[in-house]
């Protein structure tokens, strides 16, 4: 028997979720196919728990730094108790609670795993064997997420390594972890494992958050250096050796030198999770990310918009990040209804119905201590794009704030100026706490505030934000 709902999302990942009610709310009926738990990677193996781990090892470092706190502290982190509250974050692993609020939210769930076997056409297939056929009235939208990539390194897949999952839902941890990779994943754990005890070798080919401006990673890897983790930047992992036994690994690098290790992270980036969603059938190539335009219909081989399909969160490779997808899912949820019911479609650049922010931007906090939070553009990517720049750079910790937040407050902001609009452009702070800094300086590159309009937003005396008014100074006061 074959179901038919007007849309069908497959993926319930927190982008799915979003898709899905978004075009409830629009007035379609929709379903959505999921193969494992309801949530996603995000909640279950991912931002949920990896946060979970980090939290006692920040607000430790905060502690350690605040006289009449640090007199109090006793001993070292209470692992199970971490582990404990990670756990039940996680929801142990188990859906209930999104299972509920699909049924408020009138969105219908099949469990399983889907295939295309046409345009606008699945087939699902449960754990148990059941077949479940669907079709589309008006748009199948794929919200599939993304893959650890695992390099092919001689003796590395013997060695039986964690990805992303197993490092954020472990219930033990390892007395040595070797992490390979010099990203986002491989900072945050690297912070976590070393605030658990764990003795932590980090191997990165090329820099520490190569993506970011040049002082976030240097700043995160001395602070780890300082909290007893061994950094090796520019290194690359040449082979890897299992004891007979399969207890412990020993890691040959490039510089000549060895490490061992009871276990060893990948942390060297995503892959996109199409290989086997039978995309052939549709006409597509299989494995690849999903090409989409700003309102988030697939592209084509000739790169044009295929009517009936969406694509938003990591499988479209715009921006691996849930708040980024789930700003993608409103988009394609608003998108997908009104095309559906004939309504306005606004694509314009900042329409209702454009992703624009995605290529001008996009936020994102990594958790490590301390913390790098950035939106927009890097100088360098600014300059890269033709934009003729001013950068301002400020030590957070000559604020007053960053004087009562905590003893040696060390901090750097840096704010990227567009000189022919007055504009900021991309705005990084690296420091204890930044993460909620960043919402201001994503409204003011989002909106395009000038700079003269930006002396009349006050920060309050005294909070960390008078940063903002530092940098203005030192970019100089606007004349009348
Ligand atoms: C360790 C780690 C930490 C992270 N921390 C953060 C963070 O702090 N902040 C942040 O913004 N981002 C973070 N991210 C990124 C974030 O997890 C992803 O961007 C986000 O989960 C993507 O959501 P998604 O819905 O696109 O995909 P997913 O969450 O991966 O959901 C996809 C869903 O689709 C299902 N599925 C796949 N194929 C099929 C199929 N054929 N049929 C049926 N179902 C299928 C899967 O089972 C899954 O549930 C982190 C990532 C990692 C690895
Ligand atoms: N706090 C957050 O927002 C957060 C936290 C974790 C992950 N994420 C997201 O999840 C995604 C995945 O994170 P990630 O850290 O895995 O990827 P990443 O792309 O941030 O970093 C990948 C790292 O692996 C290295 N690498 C790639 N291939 C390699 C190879 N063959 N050998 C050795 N090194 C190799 C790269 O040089 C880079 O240092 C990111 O896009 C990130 O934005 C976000």
């Amino acid at each position: 028997m074959t179901t038919t709902y007007d849309l069908i999302v497959i993926g319930g990942g927190a982008v799915g979720e979003n898709v899905a009610d978004r075009a409830v709310q629009g007035g379609l009926s929709t379903v959505i196919v999921e193969a494992e738990l309801v949530g996603g990677e995000c909640s279950y193996w991912a931002c949920m728990p990896s946060k979970a781990l980090l939290r006692g090892g920040g607000v430790l470092d905060v502690a350690q730094r605040t006289p009449g706190v640090r007199e109090m502290l006793s001993g070292s982190i209470d692992v199970p108790q971490v582990l404990k509250r990670r756990n039940s974050v996680t929801s142990n692993w188990k859906d209930d609670g999104q299972l509920k609020w699909l049924d408020s939210a009138h969105i219908d769930l099949v469990r399983g795993h889907a295939v295309f076997t046409g345009p606008k056409a699945l087939r699902v297939t449960a754990a148990d064997g059941t077949v479940t056929e669907l079709t589309a009235n008006h748009a199948i939208a794929v919200s599939t997420g993304s893959l650890p990539l695992i390099p092919d390194t001689p003796g590395l897949a013997e060695a039986e390594p964690w990805a992303s999952r197993e490092a954020t839902s472990a219930q033990e941890v390892p007395s040595s972890l070797a992490i390979i990779g010099g990203g986002v994943v491989a900072a945050e754990m690297a912070t976590a494992y070393t605030s658990l005890g764990a003795s932590v070798t980090l191997i990165a080919r090329g820099k520490l958050l190569a993506n970011q401006e040049p002082f976030a990673g240097e700043k995160v890897a001395d602070a780890l250096t300082k909290a007893g983790a061994d950094v090796r930047l520019g290194t690359s992992v040449e082979r890897v050796e299992t004891a007979d036994s399969g207890e412990g690994h020993t890691l040959l690098l490039s510089d000549g030198t060895a490490i061992t290790a009871e276990k060893i992270l990948v942390a060297t980036g995503r892959v996109p999770r199409s290989g086997d969603l039978g995309l052939e059938a549709i006409g597509l190539p299989t494995g690849g990310w999903l090409k989409t335009d700003d309102s988030l219909r697939v592209l084509d081989a000739d790169g044009a918009p295929i009517d009936w399909l969406y694509a938003a969160g990591d499988i479209t490779g715009r921006a691996l990040l849930t708040h980024q997808g789930k700003y993608q899912a409103r988009i394609a949820g608003d998108a997908i209804a009104a095309r559906a019911l004939g309504r306005p479609v606004d694509t314009s650049p900042w329409g209702v119905h454009s992703a624009t922010a995605d290529h001008a931007a996009v936020p994102q906090v990594t958790f490590t201590s301390p913390e790098v939070a950035s939106v927009g553009l890097t100088a360098a990517e600014a300059e890269k794009r033709g934009i003729r720049t001013r950068v301002v750079d400020y030590e957070i910790g000559w604020v007053a704030g960053a004087t009562i937040h905590s003893e040696g407050y060390e901090g750097t902001a840096r704010a990227v100026v567009d000189e022919d609009r007055h504009v900021l452009v991309g705005v990084t702070f690296v420091g204890t706490d930044v993460g909620e800094l960043l919402h201001a300086a994503t409204i003011a590159v989002t909106a395009e505030v000038p700079l003269e309009r930006l002396w009349h937003a006050v920060p309050s005396y005294p909070t960390l934000s008078e940063v903002w008014l530092r940098l203005l100074e030192t970019y100089g006061r606007p004349t009348a």
